[in-house]
């Protein structure tokens, strides 16, 4: 019998920047579960309607996507992968259409931040935002909008027909979004994980949080990246969103039972394989040691 394809539901329709995630970590053959907000993806998933969640949560450029952290806790399905994608965003019209027939210019707002010099250089466009790249495509083919440009990407000027009239249009073209991937508790099983999303709270007195990044440093785990975030209706309390990373797991074990005895409200949000660029070594930054220079240059000036 065939293997049933996944169904992965996302926020936004066919050929977005979740889609063309999914495809990253899935394949193409998957099925797309289309929701109109991450609220849906989620509910999705609890009610059996996808069997995978594929959710943004930070952009280089952008920064952190917050509410999506509060959607993490609130649900807690188990995070079981990660995706980096590299956003690459053209300017796309109706076959025919001309730049000089151009008035507007739509997109999500992610997207439209990220192609600031587009803008500068062309003041007379008008910005509409809208909450998905690749709808912004299908609506300009929809309903024949010969004035309407989109910002979108390649996946979206192929399925919604449109002709790319300007490629690259990105200012920053090292800019990446990363996306996580969840499943329900019965479908998640990891092998071999080298990275974990935890969340904790510490008590608000001096060095709380220092006590715990220290056990990480001292057992030669990497954190990644940190992100806090108020307790709703709790003033001065704060959930601290921890990604590590790690050579052996058994060191990564041993921090996890002693930072249990400094936080409280402590989540595993989920364990699993970081994202490797194609080409790249999957090995943690080596700390450099910069101390043994910087002796040698403070020798250099007491001579
Ligand atoms: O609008 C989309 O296509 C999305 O998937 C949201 C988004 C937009 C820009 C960068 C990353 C995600």
């Amino acid at each position: 019998m065939k293997p049933k394809k996944p169904r992965v539901a996302i926020q936004g329709i066919r050929a977005s920047f979740h889609e063309e995630a999914a495809f990253r970590y899935f394949g193409e053959d998957i099925e797309t579960v289309e929701c109109n907000s991450f609220k849906q993806t989620f509910e999705a998933l609890k009610n059996g309607d996808a069997d995978y969640v594929v959710m943004a949560i930070e952009n280089s450029i952008a920064g952190s996507i917050l509410p999506n952290y509060s959607l993490l806790l609130s649900y807690s399905f188990p995070v079981v992968g990660e995706v980096y994608l590299p956003i690459q965003l053209h300017l796309m019209a109706l076959p025919g259409v001309k730049f000089e027939q151009i008035k507007y210019v739509t997109s999500h707002p992610i997207a439209i931040r990220q192609c600031v010099d587009f803008f500068d250089e062309y003041p007379h466009l008008k910005i509409v935002e809208s909450n998905d790249t690749a709808a912004c495509a299908k609506r300009i083919r929809d309903e024949k909008l010969t004035d309407t440009v989109a910002i979108a990407n390649t996946l979206a000027a192929k399925l919604y027909e449109l002709d790319v009239l300007e490629r690259r249009i990105e200012s920053n073209k090292k800019n990446f979004t990363r996306f996580l991937i969840l499943t329900t508790h019965e479908n998640a099983k990891t092998d071999k994980p080298n990275k974990a999303s935890l969340c904790f709270q510490v008590s608000n007195e001096v060095g709380a949080l220092a006590k715990v990044l220290n056990i990480f440093a001292d057992q030669g785990i990497n954190m990644s990246k940190i992100q806090s975030m108020p307790v709703l209706g709790k003033p001065a309390e704060y959930n601290f969103y921890v990604d590590v990373e790690w050579e052996e797991s058994r060191k990564y074990d041993l921090t996890i039972k002693q930072i249990l005895k400094y936080t409280h409200n402590f989540n595993i949000l989920g364990e699993y394989q970081r994202h490797v660029e194609e080409g790249l070594t999957d090995k943690l930054p080596v700390k450099k040691d910069k101390s043994k220079r910087a002796y040698i240059e403070v020798k250099k000036l007491v001579k």
